[in-house]
């Protein structure tokens, strides 16, 4: 599914990534953790092709990078993040935002099928925002954005779908009930890619977690096995207790 090879990142002198090695096999669904600036969107960006190791390799969905068409293989690859939110227009309404999520186009240049009209509206009314479809983006909340990008994101069935902090900026409130929507979403067969800050948002359904410290794996393996006071500690660098309750882990921090 993804497979980072020995794979090194290097600019102006600086190693952003450094021998990274990991597997993503089918029916896992992965966390990424780590500090600011430890190079999470920056593999991300590679897993999306907009970016290319110094060296190694990096393969996605059965593709080779540097031997494929990577435009071929972001078809299969649905991306919620902050950048691609700022870039949506704020005008359209609700429902065509999410329309235009199937041929993954910004905004839609020539008139929908019915049926992706339909598929748009119904995959609202399922993360309950179906009464918003006729709306503009712009006079929606941001935990109602979020779910419409989620809605977006699905409309192309993607095999893979990565998600950059998608609740930042989310009240609890809104943060629940889009952690929510995205365990409703789980079982559509897309793998899950996501990047935190917050060890809380490792839902049931994420089966497996990778640690970066400073552009290195601090370690990788099941969320059991890597998210433990002692891992946290080295790499956020604080004291931590770790619970786990309604099977997600949360922290209490220490002096
Ligand atoms: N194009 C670039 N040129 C130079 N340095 C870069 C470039 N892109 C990223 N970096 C640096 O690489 C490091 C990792 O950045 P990255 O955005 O991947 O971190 P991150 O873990 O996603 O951080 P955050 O949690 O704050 O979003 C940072 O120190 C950043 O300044």
């Amino acid at each position: 599914m993804i497979a980072f090879d020995q794979v090194t990142w290097k600019r102006e002198n600086r190693t952003i990534l450094q021998n990274v090695t990991f597997t993503m096999n089918r029916g896992e669904h992965w966390v990424i953790l780590g500090r600011n600036g430890s190079g999470k969107t920056t593999m991300l960006e590679m897993i999306n092709g907009y970016l290319f190791p110094t060296s190694g390799t990096v393969q996605v969905l059965g593709e080779t990078y540097g031997q494929c068409d990577v435009r071929e293989v972001r078809k299969r690859i649905g991306y919620i993040s902050q950048s691609l939110m700022d870039k949506l227009a704020l005008r359209d309404p609700v429902w065509e935002v999410v329309a235009s999520g199937v041929h993954a186009y910004l905004r839609l240049y020539q008139a929908v099928a019915e049926e992706t009209e339909h598929r748009a509206r119904s995959l609202l009314s399922e993360l309950r925002i179906g009464h918003l479809a006729d709306q503009a983006l712009g006079t929606l909340s941001q935990g109602e954005r979020k779910k419409v990008m989620l809605a977006r994101a699905m409309m192309a069935n993607p095999e893979l779908l990565i998600l950059d902090e998608p609740c930042s900026g989310l009240d609890l409130y809104e943060r629940e009930r889009f952690l929510a929507d995205l365990q409703l979403m789980s079982d559509r067969g897309a793998q899950f890619l996501y990047v935190t800050h917050h060890i809380e948002e490792i839902m049931p359904l994420f089966t497996h977690v990778l640690l970066l410290g400073s552009g290195r794996i601090e370690a990788a393996g099941t969320k059991h096995e890597v998210v433990t006071s002692d891992l946290i500690e080295r790499a956020y660098d604080v004291h931590a207790d770790l619970e786990w309750f309604n099977d997600r882990p949360w922290a209490k921090v220490r002096d």
